[in-house]
């Protein structure tokens, strides 16, 4: 679109994950006129963003912001990396591309929390219409660990977003790991897209099966659309604050333009029904306070007029904490090892199969199979236990809980909490299977040391916390909108948070124990790290975490979607408290985090907000 850029109905600020999901479906109407910022480039032609196993090549580059944390207690006071993509589709364009659901008792949890209409049965046609499932020939099923499932999400096109079961068909992972929780009473009924529940099951990637490489926000909202008269997308422009007409009482405000620097000059563009927030969990609670809207108290020390006083702004901050254990694989097992060691033969070769013909190991990350899981019987009556003697702040109490939360809030995540950790059908951690050992590379200014491959052949299984107790906040640190925020996910802060994950870690060792998965790996089993050996032993468990535990990049909850009194900042049709013409559409606005890897979730939000956005208007 070249016509006048000076006045828009719609200005959607980050044209990331959801930023792009709700350009596409707002631009559907011809007579809207949509503009996106995004800070990024649109990096989608460089071969580190479409070529799925070199995803991690795009950390600390012009395409990542490159956030770590403060200092966190609960992890021995390591400031963990928190990368977030800094390019047209956002962390879509950067990330690791594992496309999984939320589990329904998630998702319904939100309307608990008093967002009415938000249920699994009203997201799921949101999450069939982000994506397309693969098709997968019926004499495959069974090597795919596919086979029990009774039903599966229909393979004739719906969503932009192409997926498919990554890596080679035949890999001997799937059948053996859908084999071992078979035998354990715990095989997924269902695709876990339809009906989602406990059990190992093989998972998607967000990699288009015919061309093999990434299917993102950008390719599969933005490029198919890009010619819309209507549709304006601006790149290399960042935000630096909206503007709001400050009408008298009983008036709402309304925002009416927004400032963003494009090519060393500020400019600003006119709002004409909506502005969209969509910068993500970090920087959409960044743009609200650098804006005026925020705790009235942290806006005054930083000398920003206060436009809404919203507590809640930068806080209920949450994260998934991941721990692994890489265990020597047998030696004719197909492994990436030699790619994690950056071996330059197995490079060229893997580099010739993927530009020959589209196969070999550059077509995945390595992660095919995933399980979500309760903690197993005998654990649930220590965490009965546990939970009464963790209880939630009383009505009297004025400071925050150990959660993070202010007390009206920490008591009603503490009782969602509590059905969900002690409902067997509810999942409390999500379990990923990695084909190599788990590297760890430099993190720039971090302290964190890196942690290089060694040789052999290994196979990784790493464990997050599905739903932390704990809770912590991002809020600017200065009104330069070029000042990174500071970010304080408080890991592990809330003691059951530990205990918990603690209790998945000792169970990794029963799944790598148990056939057939077993008979994959070297036995007895020989861990790369021998911090890893937990023996059984819960205190181990825990100091392991503590030392080796790191983000999964899944921050959520910023700007949640809750009640104004509960410390909520938009409301069930996402519309910032205060403010009639503002929404927040994007991971941060999404109030309790998903049950494992986040991307699918915030497609099928961002979809229904598109929804929601059309019915306004
Ligand atoms: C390294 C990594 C690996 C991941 N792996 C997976 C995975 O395998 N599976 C999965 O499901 N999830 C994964 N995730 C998480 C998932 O990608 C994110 O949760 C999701 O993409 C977030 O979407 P969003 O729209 O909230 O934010 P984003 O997609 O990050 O979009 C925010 C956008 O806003 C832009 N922006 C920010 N501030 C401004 C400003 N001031 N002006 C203009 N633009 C601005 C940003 O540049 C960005 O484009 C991963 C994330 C990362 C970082």
């Amino acid at each position: 679109m070249t016509a006048d850029t000076t006045s828009f109905d719609y200005v959607i600020v980050g044209g990331g994950t959801a930023g792009l999901v709700v350009a596409a479906r707002l631009s559907e109407n011809p007579d809207y006129r949509v503009l996106v910022l995004e800070a990024g480039v649109d990096n989608s032609a460089d071969p580190r963003v479409h070529i799925p196993a070199l995803y991690s090549a795009l950390a600390y580059t012009d395409a990542d912001w490159g956030f770590s944390t403060e200092p966190q207690p609960g992890l021995n006071g390591r400031q963990i990396p928190v990368n977030q993509g800094k390019a047209l589709g956002g962390s879509s364009s950067i990330n690791a591309r594992v496309f999984v659901p939320p589990t329904k008792t998630l998702v319904d949890a939100w309307e608990t929390l008093g967002n009415q209409g938000w249920t699994w049965d009203a997201l799921r046609p949101y999450l069939a219409r982000a994506y397309t499932s693969p098709e997968v020939d019926k004499s495959l099923e069974k090597a795919m660990g596919i086979g029990e499932w009774t039903s599966r999400e229909n393979d004739t096109p719906r969503g932009p977003i192409q997926t498919s079961f990554p890596g080679s068909a035949s890999h001997p992972i799937r059948e053996a790991w859908a084999e071992t929780f078979k035998m354990n009473g715990l095989a997924m009924a269902h695709d876990p897209f339809l009906e989602s529940s406990v059990g190992g099951f093989s998972c998607l990637a967000s990699i288009d099966p015919a061309t093999k490489e990434r299917s993102n926000a950008t390719t599969a909202y933005y490029h198919p659309n890009k010619n819309r008269e209507n549709l304006c997308v601006l790149t290399s422009a960042r935000v630096m604050k909206i503007d709001f007409d400050m009408a008298l009482p009983p008036a709402p405000i309304r925002a009416t333009a927004v400032q963003y620097e494009q090519d060393g000059e500020l400019r600003t563009v006119a709002v004409a029904k909506e502005v969209i927030l969509a910068a993500g969990a970090f920087q959409s609670p960044k743009v609200l306070e650098l804006s005026g809207i925020g705790d009235a108290q942290l806006l005054a020390q930083h000398g920003i007029d206060v436009v809404q006083d919203l507590p809640g702004v930068g806080e209920n901050l949450q994260d998934h904490v991941v721990s692994s254990i890489s265990y020597r694989a047998r030696d004719d097992l197909e492994t990436l090892d030699a790619l994690a060691r950056q071996e330059p033969d197995a490079i060229g070769q893997a580099m010739q199969q993927y530009t020959s013909n589209r196969s070999g190991p550059l077509t995945s990350v390595g992660v095919y199979t995933y399980a979500y899981l309760s903690l197993p019987a005998q654990d649930q009556q220590q965490l009965r236990e546990l939970l009464g003697s963790n209880p939630p702040p009383d009505e009297s109490s004025s400071s925050s809980s150990s959660s993070g939360s202010q007390p009206p809030l920490a008591r009603a995540l503490h009782d969602i909490g509590e059905k969900m950790l002690l409902d067997p059908q509810t999942p409390s951690g999500a379990y990923l299977s990695i084909m190599s050992q788990a590297p760890r590379p430099d993190v720039p200014n971090s302290g964190y040391p890196a942690d290089p491959a060694v040789p052999g052949k290994f196979f990784t299984i790493a464990a997050m916390l599905s739903h932390p107790f704990s809770r912590g906040s991002v809020h600017i640190q200065s009104r330069d909108p070029l000042v990174d925020p500071a970010i304080d996910p408080r890991y592990l802060s809330h003691p059951l948070d530990e205990e918990v994950l603690a209790r998945h870690m000792l169970h990794i060792e029963t799944i790598a124990t148990s056939p057939p998965l077993a008979r994959l790996l070297q036995q007895p089993l020989a861990r790369r790290d021998p911090a890893s050996h937990l023996a059984a032993d819960l205190d181990a468990a825990k100091r392991y975490l503590r030392a080796k535990s790191t983000s999964m990049w899944h921050p959520a909850g910023s700007c949640a979607m809750m009640p104004r009194a509960l410390g909520g900042v938009v409301d069930a049709r996402l519309r910032v408290y205060g403010v009639s013409n503002l929404r927040v559409v994007d991971s941060s606005a999404i109030p309790l985090i998903s049950t494992a890897n986040l991307q699918a979730t915030v497609y099928a939000f961002a979809e229904r907000a598109a929804d929601l956005i059309k019915e306004t208007w």
